[in-house]
């Protein structure tokens, strides 16, 4: 059982709320002058991961109240319940157990009394065979030809992981080239297979409930594009693989289950990329890979589980969250990384944590009088800063952000990866120390302009500043350490949740939408008016009608 607790309740949360009038009127260049240790007080270290959060709006008492906070939520007593198997995912009756899919430790993890470790290396070693007979060519399809191309089917957590991953990871990237197709939009499909061959493709069904509509009829339409190629039933089991929990469907749909790669109910979709979810990760940049990617994120569980909330990067990376949702009434968190193969971590997350927090219920059921998850949103550097970061410095709004970069390049052409660098460490400084109007009018005399000249401008290049910051340096991105900064966040929201107080692992609020869609796709198929609905869903279901 989870705990509990409304945190506005807490004894912490009052103090915080006291402490929150006299930090506001602080600015953060102010608290870094009257501390030469704030640096290092406030920056941890995890094996090549710099995580500095000195530059956001908190002192010494702040901490520790954030911490008082935490522990009075009892996080904890959750963080053992997720760990050790309880069925923390209420609402839906299940345990959370992605941290199982990476426990190379091997430690029991019992579901229901059953270790689930031996099910879970099972399909390991069945992904590892697979993917290593199709790099190899010793796989081949139905022609006797190696494959070539490798289209995953998905959508939501059975889409947006493996594209983060194989994009952040392309520097390791197989002989096999890899397409990931979504949308249910027809455009999807059709423009990923216009340039493929039915002999040297591969399809990934990739679907843990396998009954979603977009999945499915990509599916379907993938199928018919094969077969329509020349090739029989038959040769199906050369080309499609799923990825699933229900084995029933796919052996329905007309896969091989000796192509199946099983999961279990207690891996959330928006968690699943560890999974066999992952096997498009695996054929696009090799097992071993994947195998250090979750390498990573095992070692960031075991950092999770067993340190103290004081050095704890997911603890206090929350905690910054929190401070900054519920006390400055920050509405969104940007992602920020500086480094183009990260170019999907945003959206990524997007999923990751609004699906996950994105509640107005708590775990009574009753509505929560407080914030819960932030709007979460960001492009990579330096392009984001061409778009709007203008809003980030100058704006109305407070947007916490995260800088995320690699001191190594992958791709060291001249003095691309120092030019990137300097906007980066740039940034993070301009949005802490802003331009005063002195310096503003400074600038502007040596420049040559008037005093009248100088007036008029001078207001609008004035930066307040205090804009926070948490800076994520890396020293490369590899899979070890993209599998542990992936970790870090997952387990930012989980604390996240708990401290709000929230169940973070259904999703009833994307449930509505598969409904409604099944509703009206049947009166799309007629040619009769419609007038079931209010006037406005009418008169644009008989336009499109019209039109089509
Ligand atoms: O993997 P399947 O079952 O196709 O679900 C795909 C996605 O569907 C959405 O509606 C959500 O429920 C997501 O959490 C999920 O990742």
């Amino acid at each position: 059982m989870l705990p509990n607790i409304d945190f506005t309740t807490t004894q912490a949360y009052e103090y915080l709320t006291d402490h929150f009038t006299e930090l506001e009127a602080k600015q953060l260049k102010d608290l870094f002058t009257s501390d030469s240790e704030r640096f290092a007080k406030f920056s941890l270290y995890f094996e090549d991961m710099l995580f500095d959060y000195s530059k956001n709006r908190i002192d010494d008492k702040c901490i520790a109240l954030l911490i008082q906070l935490a522990k009075e939520c009892r996080l904890n007593d959750a963080i053992a319940a997720m760990f050790s198997g309880e069925v923390i995912n209420a609402t839906e009756q299940r345990p959370v157990l992605h941290i199982a899919l990476r426990n190379q430790s091997n430690t029991p993890i019992l579901v229901d009394g059953k270790d689930v470790m031996p099910d879970v290396n099972g399909v390991l070693q069945h992904m590892k065979e697979f993917s290593e007979a199709v790099i190899s060519g010793e796989w081949k399809g139905y022609t006797g030809q190696q494959i070539t191309d490798v289209v995953n089917i998905g959508i939501g957590g059975s889409d947006l992981g493996p594209v983060m991953v194989t994009e952040a990871l392309k520097a390791y990237k197989t002989r096999l080239n890899l397409h990931f197709v979504s949308n249910v939009d027809g455009t999807h499909i059709a423009e990923t297979l216009k340039d493929l061959n039915p002999e040297t493709t591969l399809f990934l069904i990739a679907s843990k409930t396998f009954t979603t509509q977009e999945t499915m009829a990509n599916a379907n339409s993938a199928r018919e594009w094969f077969l329509k190629g020349g090739a029989a039933e038959a040769d199906i089991a050369k080309h499609f693989a799923a990825l699933s929990t229900n084995a029933t469907a796919v052996e329905k749909f007309g896969i091989d289950t000796a192509n199946m790669f099983g999961f279990w109910d207690w891996v959330g979709g928006r968690y699943s990329l560890w999974s066999a979810i992952g096997l498009s990760i695996a054929l696009g940049v090799g097992f071993d890979n994947f195998e250090a990617l979750l390498g990573g994120a095992h070692a960031m569980d075991n950092h999770f589980k067993t340190t103290e909330f004081e050095q704890n990067i997911p603890v206090i990376a929350a905690l910054m969250g929190v401070w900054y949702n519920n006390f400055f009434g920050a509405e969104s968190q940007a992602i920020l990384p500086y480094d183009q193969y990260m170019h999907r971590f945003a959206a990524y997350f997007q999923q990751g944590d609004m699906e996950s927090n994105g509640k107005y219920v708590d775990r009574n059921g009753n509505p929560v009088e407080y914030s819960t998850g932030p709007i979460i949103w960001g492009e990579p550097g330096t392009n984001g800063q061409h778009a709007f970061y203008q809003l980030i410095h100058q704006g109305t709004k407070l947007i916490p952000c995260d800088f995320i970069a690699p001191a190594i390049s992958h791709n060291p052409v001249g003095e691309h990866h120092t030019l990137l660098l300097s906007n980066f460490f740039a940034q993070t400084e301009a949005l802490m120390n802003g331009k005063t109007y002195d310096e503003v009018v400074t600038e502007l005399k040596a420049t040559g302009k008037t005093e009248e000249e100088i007036e008029t401008l001078a207001p609008f290049k004035v930066f307040e500043g205090n804009r926070p910051t948490n800076s994520i340096l890396l020293k490369e991105i590899t899979p070890r350490s993209l599998g542990s900064l992936i970790a870090m966040y997952e387990h930012k929201i989980f604390v996240q949740g708990i401290i709000w107080n929230i169940y973070s692992f259904d999703q009833w609020g994307v449930e509505l939408g598969k409904q409604l869609a099944g509703k009206i796709l049947p009166e799309l198929r007629t040619e009769d008016k419609i007038e079931s609905h209010d006037s406005s869903t009418n008169g644009l279901i008989n336009q499109f009608k019209e039109w089509r």
